[in-house]
């Protein structure tokens, strides 16, 4: 489990180390690695490291002092190494001491611009890599103008420090220009931007280096799942089970009008666990055509007993189906609520009185869902998310290119995918199918839903291999996604 931390825990435990290493070791040692991964993507990229060319981009902090010592150790593995300080007055001044006595060069951000055509002026055309060290926790809004006009004369790949210079490291924004990196080398603790979109697909891959802090951290603010997570609390079937005793999915989903919904939301559930489905509503002929094993009536109230429900995919919302959403609700059974059971709850407070209390509920909308459900996203994603969960006394999953789920007692599960698959017409109603699955079965309503968008994205990238993919394929990769996981039977 990849554990995250927002900046202001990342500091106040940086400050607890700080005061008990020697000064400027901390840096050091962040900076060498910076150097190490410097030398390792320069020998991939051109064969070579001594006699490559290296330019810094040296904002007014620690970062910069970070990207001068990396540069000062850089040149002592023979690499020509030029530094362009953004703010002369306000550098890091052991870092640029360290990498003028290894021989390296110094010219100002106005140097570069002017477009002189000496060398050091030319430092950013002539670059086999640029490490940026602009700004990194301190960072605040999009790169400034004079930092911006520097990036963008930028053609080398990118590695940068800590985090690409210019998006929000809480928050993951990017509200104005920002590096884009091939690499990003952090320390201590991965930060929030690391995984979450927009900033996560800036940062290239990310290399955490340990600088000791762990101890100091206490409880990450955030948490991703990774395979070894999603399959230990993979349901499969025990030699006692029965087709009862693994949990009966009930799908409460699609109808005349949107049947295909009904389909996919029950292949997701259908593929996803052994046992049994139930399927209550009017496309119960159509689901009964694709899925000859599943149970499936017209009406709710023929629909037999459920471990789980799902809601909402393609319902509508007439009357018909807010009638469906409260005796789901009713039913003291785990419901996942999508689509338009996230519109009629939004729309209509008095369906919330239908719910046994304590019986758990996820909701996941997407993001024109979620303002109508708890109002405007926002750039802080988590943060409303978790102010979401709370009020609806519920797991929220909020879809998107990073995933973002919260309980109500604030834990908090990111998925950050890095691909758009997913992205298709009827994908959010196979993920419902998945997640209600994973409740039927008893998996907790925060895992359920953490692991179905990591089994979901699997099965989009497995159906896509490369080409778009409709829903029905990402549903039916979904024990390809299983397998690949090689959980314990
Ligand atoms: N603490 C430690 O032990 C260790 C810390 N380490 C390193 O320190 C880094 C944090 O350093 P930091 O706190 O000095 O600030 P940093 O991020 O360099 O910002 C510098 C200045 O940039 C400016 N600025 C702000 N926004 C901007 C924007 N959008 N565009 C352009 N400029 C912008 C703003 O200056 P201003 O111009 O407002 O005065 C700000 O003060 C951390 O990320 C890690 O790399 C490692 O060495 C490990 C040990
Ligand atoms: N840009 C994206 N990158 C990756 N996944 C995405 C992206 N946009 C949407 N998704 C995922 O695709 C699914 C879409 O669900 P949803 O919006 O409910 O679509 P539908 O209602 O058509 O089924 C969700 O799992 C969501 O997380
Ligand atoms: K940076």
């Amino acid at each position: 489990m990849r554990e995250v931390w927002t900046t202001g825990r990342i500091r106040a435990a940086e400050d607890v180390v700080l005061a008990r290493t020697q000064p400027g070791a901390l840096m050091r040692r962040a900076a060498f690695a910076v150097s190490v991964h410097a030398a390792r993507m320069l020998r991939e990229r051109s064969g070579r490291v001594a006699g490559c060319r290296v330019a810094l981009l040296v904002g007014a902090g620690n970062n910069g002092g970070d990207a001068l010592w990396a540069g000062a150790f850089l040149r002592r593995r023979g690499v020509g190494v030029t530094a362009v300080l953004l703010a002369p007055d306000k550098t890091h001044t052991e870092g640029l001491a360290a990498l003028r006595r290894a021989g390296g060069r110094v010219v100002t951000a106005a140097d570069v611009s002017s477009e002189r055509s000496d060398g050091d002026s030319n430092a950013l055309a002539t670059a086999d890599l640029v490490i940026d060290g602009i700004v990194g926790l301190a960072a605040r809004g999009g790169l400034r103008p004079d930092a911006a006009a520097l990036v963008e004369r930028v053609t080398a790949p990118i590695i940068a420090v800590d985090l690409p210079s210019g998006v929000d490291p809480d928050t993951g924004a990017v509200t104005g220009p920002a590096v884009a990196a091939a690499a990003t080398v952090t320390f201590g603790a991965y930060k929030p931007l690391h995984v979450l979109a927009p900033a996560a697909s800036r940062c290239g891959e990310v290399h955490l280096i340990d600088i000791g802090l762990r101890p100091e951290l206490g409880e990450p603010d955030f948490r991703v799942l990774d395979p070894g997570d999603v399959a230990a609390r993979l349901p499969l079937p025990k030699p006692a089970d029965d087709k009862y005793t693994q949990g009966v999915v009930g799908v409460a989903a699609g109808g005349s009008t949107y049947p295909g919904a009904a389909v996919l939301t029950t292949s997701g559930a259908v593929l996803t666990k052994s046992g049994m489905v139930r399927y209550a509503g009017s496309a119960a002929d159509v689901v009964r055509a694709r899925w000859p094993e599943v149970i499936a009536t017209g009406s709710l109230s023929d629909a037999g007993r459920v471990q789980a429900w799902v809601t909402g995919p393609g319902l509508g919302t007439a009357s018909g189906a807010r009638e469906t959403v409260r005796e789901v609700l009713a039913a003291d059974v785990p419901v996942i609520a999508d689509a338009d059971a996230v519109n009629l709850l939004a729309a209509h407070p008095d369906l919330w009185d239908a719910r046994e209390p304590g019986t758990p509920l996820v909701l996941t909308p997407h993001e024109r869902e979620f303002a109508r459900l708890a109002g405007d996203i926002g750039d802080d994603h988590v943060a409303a998310v978790v102010a979401a969960a709370k009020r609806c006394d519920a797991v929220v999953l909020l879809k998107g290119h990073s995933t973002v789920i919260a309980d109500q007692d604030g834990r908090v599960l990111v998925h950050y995918t890095g691909r758009a698959w997913p992205a298709t017409a009827g994908s959010g109603d196979v993920l419902s199918g998945i997640i209600g699955a994973l409740l039927a079965a008893g998996v907790e309503p925060l895992f359920a839903a953490g692991c179905a968008a990591w089994l979901h994205d699997s099965a989009a990238a497995i159906a896509a291999s490369g080409a778009p993919t409709p829903a029905s394929l990402i549903a039916e990769a979904i024990p390809a996604a299983i397998r690949a996981l090689e959980p314990k039977t």
